[in-house]
């Protein structure tokens, strides 16, 4: 039986995680049922193996089904990318990662250990997120990124190198308090592809086994395109990535690649991406 400390405790750790989890915690139309695990452990050390095992999962109680009996299982240190049609159920697969919400039915295994046995606050603190929406709050640049900090005290060391690796240094280095200017409401003062740089460094400073990567569908000039590309490339290496992808050149980037339809999980030949099959044209953005 739960206690209410319990119930309030658990719901303080769900709305733990950064800003880009409280997001898509504010997207939810549904309360999780289930998150409290009073004997759930930290996790230590992550290599990063992720393991979805026959897990299918609805919206409430009578729902249509929005993932049906999905099995995928990412190596640790492995790319992958997921595509598929508004709608197919990608948000919601990295949804139950994050543990939003528990899976009606299956599991899901971080290192061989069922999600669900470890602590919410735990769990999100290995897992990065990038998402399209990126995710600013009022406060100073050095805050923004170094954010996993914000209450033990920033190291502002690795802040810089962050920055430095996002390719953000520089347009915040010519910002009139540098590191210790206000962004402004949801990151005002910077353009689309400075926000999205200031989140590659907030995820770099947080330096999580795995990561998830929400691409940004709106397009951006090709030398911000090129910039936010490179950090990605840089955020990316020695982790376990899922990309959410909407372009050609990304899924590239990706080992292997699943197409995500109606709720069903398949694999596809990277090749038959690039000759224009499986409804993918051969240009610089996936239709799919
Ligand atoms: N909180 C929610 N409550 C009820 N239904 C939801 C909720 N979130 C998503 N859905 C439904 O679940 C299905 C899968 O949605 P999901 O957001 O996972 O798809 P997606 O593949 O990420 O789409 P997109 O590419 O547009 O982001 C859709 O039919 C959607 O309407």
């Amino acid at each position: 039986m739960w206690s209410l400390q319990d119930v309030g405790k658990a719901y303080n750790e769900l709305k733990q995680g950064e800003p880009a989890i409280q997001r898509l915690f504010s997207l939810t139309r549904f309360e999780p049922e289930e998150i409290v695990n009073p004997d759930a452990v930290d996790l230590d050390c992550v290599a990063g193996d992720v393991n979805y095992s026959n897990v299918s999962f609805r919206y409430g109680k009578n729902g249509p089904l929005v993932l049906k009996n999905m099995d995928l299982h990412i190596k640790s240190g492995e790319i992958v990318a997921l595509c598929g049609p508004s709608g197919g159920g990608k948000t919601t697969l990295v949804k139950l990662l994050l543990r939003l919400y528990d899976p009606l039915q299956g599991s899901i295994l971080i290192d061989g250990l069922d999600i669900r046995g470890i602590r919410i606050e735990s769990l999100r603190r290995n897992i990065g997120l990038v998402s399209q929406d990126t995710t600013l709050f009022s406060g100073t640049v050095a805050e923004n990124i170094g954010y996993r900090d914000r209450m033990t005290g920033i190291d502002m060391e690795r802040v810089k190198l962050s920055a430095r690796t996002a390719s953000a240094e520089g347009f915040i280095e010519a910002l009139p308090l540098s590191y210790e200017t206000n962004v402004g409401p949801r990151g005002s003062i910077f353009s689309g592809g400075q926000k999205q740089r200031i989140a590659i460094a907030r995820a770099l400073y947080q330096d999580p086994s795995i990561l998830i990567l929400d691409e940004a569908t709106s397009a951006l000039d090709s030398k911000s395109e090129l910039l936010v590309r490179q950090a990605l490339q840089r955020l990316m290496q020695n982790r376990t990535v899922l990309v959410i992808a909407h372009r050609l050149e990304t899924v590239l980037m990706a080992e292997r690649v699943f197409l995500l339809e109606d709720g069903y999980l398949r694999e596809v030949p990277r090749s038959s991406l690039l000759n224009g099959q499986n409804g993918a044209p051969a240009s610089t953005t996936l239709t799919i």
